[in-house]
Order: C-alpha cells, then structure tokens, then sequence
C-alpha cells in the first residue's frame, strides 16, 4: 500500500487551509505529521480519509485516484481515527469495536463472524481492553475510551491508519504502548500510519518520517533527524529548541520561548 498525495489545496468557506500539499507515504512507513494549533493537520488527515473533499489536488493509494473505489473498499481500506469520539452512545465496548468490522461483514450478516471475534479479542488483549468490553462508552476513563477508540481502528484491519492526537489523554506507558503497536502492526506489513501529533518526543520514537506543517503548507519532511537537527522547528513554533542524543535518536526539548 503506497499513498500520493498531490497539489492538495482545501478551503472552509474561502479560505484556504491546505496549501498546494503533496507527499508520499510508502509501504510500512509510519509517517507523522508536526505543526502549530491551526495549521491544518487534521484538515489534510480528514482529506486523506476522504470526510473532506479537496477544490484541488488528489489522493492516489495503490497508484488509483482515489475517488475511483467504492465507498465500501475505502471504508474497508482506510481508518480516520477522530479524538472526539461521542462517548452518548449507548453502546457496550465490545459492540463499538465490532461495528468496525461492518465493512468485512457479509451483506445478510447478523451474527459476529469467528474472525470479527478473533480480531476484537486479539486487539482488545494488546490495547489492554479486554476487561472493559462489556462497559458503556459513558463508563469509561477519558484515557480508556481514547485507548478504545484507536483499538476500534485495528480490529477494522485496515491498510492505511489514520490517527489524529492519538495521545492526549494517555499516560505515559500507553502512549508507548499503543505507538509501538501502530509502528509493529505497520513495519511488520505493508500498511501506512499517518499519525498527526503535538509530542515531538513521541515522534522522535516512532515516526519513520516527519513531515512539518505550517499554515496550510508543508515546510519539512524528512526523518526525525534530518527535521529536528534543522532550524525548522524553532521557526515554526518561535520556541528555542536544545536537541540532546539517547540512544542513536535526536530529541527536541524545547528550552525557551522566542
Ligand atoms: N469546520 C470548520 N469551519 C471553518 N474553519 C475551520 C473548521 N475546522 C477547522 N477550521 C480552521 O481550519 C484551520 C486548520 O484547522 P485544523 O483543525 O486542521 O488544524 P490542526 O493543525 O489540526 O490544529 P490543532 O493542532 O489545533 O488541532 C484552523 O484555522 C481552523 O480554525
């Protein structure tokens, strides 16, 4: 699964949010998406996902326009994961994670397949979930149900995962945990992550490639490296920004502001 991205321009109303995005997401790659309040990185997740239509530009995934499949192989191949989830829905855990599994499921289908309870099971046992599934979304912890909301996105399967803020809410070990889940579900594959984040230490771990937005534009894409030992990020944010070195990876922490 490879993704292209091309002459992406996007407007709420007229003005114009997304700037002339082009990028490439390959095969495995976790590709992470940096950037101030404001400078569209949700926007361009939910173009991706195809909630937003662009005025301009196209998506290719798998080198097909991706206007050109069908609404249930996109449901089947893509998942947005949206922060806000609606927790009012009047719905067990296990019920929400199997209503990912609809674009799998056969037309006249009414009971769960061995394989959509093979794959909550798998995937509420990884996310440490499995003792939560006959809770109500509304009793749930914000850091639980956040953690059910990305499970929900891998119990769908999907080639291409699209993950937005996926770690407000989470302390500390989970953030971890569900990173390192989404970069070995996805190295180990062909899939593609696209992780929009604001923790630059998170995406100094996990992110294959970093791709900085500012104002509706890309400014940056490189590895973790290559983006953080440039000037690039100071200038973006207007913090200054000490990089220290552990373990063979370069870590920004931001010292001052400018
Ligand atoms: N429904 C909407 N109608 C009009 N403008 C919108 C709408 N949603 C977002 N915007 C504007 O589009 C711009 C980009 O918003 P977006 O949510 O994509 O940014 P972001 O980079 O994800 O920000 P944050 O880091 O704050 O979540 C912002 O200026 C925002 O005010």
């Amino acid at each position: 699964m490879r993704i292209r991205i091309r002459d992406i321009e996007f407007y709420y109303n007229s003005t114009k949010i997304l700037d002339g995005i082009t990028l490439e997401v390959g095969e495995g790659e976790n590709l992470y998406i940096i950037g101030p309040n404001g400078a569209g990185k949700t926007t361009l997740l939910k173009v991706i996902a195809r909630v937003l239509e662009p005025l301009k530009g196209v998506v290719y995934i798998d080198g097909k326009d991706y206007r050109l499949y069908n609404p249930r192989e996109l449901a089947k191949m893509i998942s947005y994961v949206d922060p806000h989830v609606d927790r009012s829905i009047p719905s067990t855990v296990y019920h929400f994670l199997l209503t990912a599994r609809y674009p799998h499921q056969k037309s006249l289908q009414i009971v769960e397949s061995e394989d959509d309870v093979v794959a909550i099971d798998r995937v509420a046992k990884a996310f440490g979930i499995d003792h939560l599934l006959d809770r109500r979304l509304d009793q749930l912890s914000s850091g639980e149900l956040q953690r059910v909301v990305i499970a929900r996105a891998f119990v769908q399967e999907p080639e291409i995962v699209l993950l937005d803020e996926p770690s407000a809410f989470l302390d500390i070990r989970y953030r971890m945990e569900v990173l390192e889940y989404v970069k070995r579900f996805i190295s180990s594959s062909n899939r593609v992550a696209i992780v929009a984040i604001h923790d630059l230490y998170l995406a100094s771990l996990y992110a294959d490639r970093i791709a900085v937005l500012s104002n509706g534009r890309i400014v940056a894409v490189g590895t973790p490296e290559e983006v953080f030992s440039s000037r690039v990020i100071e200038d973006v944010y207007g913090v200054k920004i000490e990089l220290i070195q552990i373990n063979g990876r370069y870590i920004p922490i931001p010292v001052e502001t400018r």
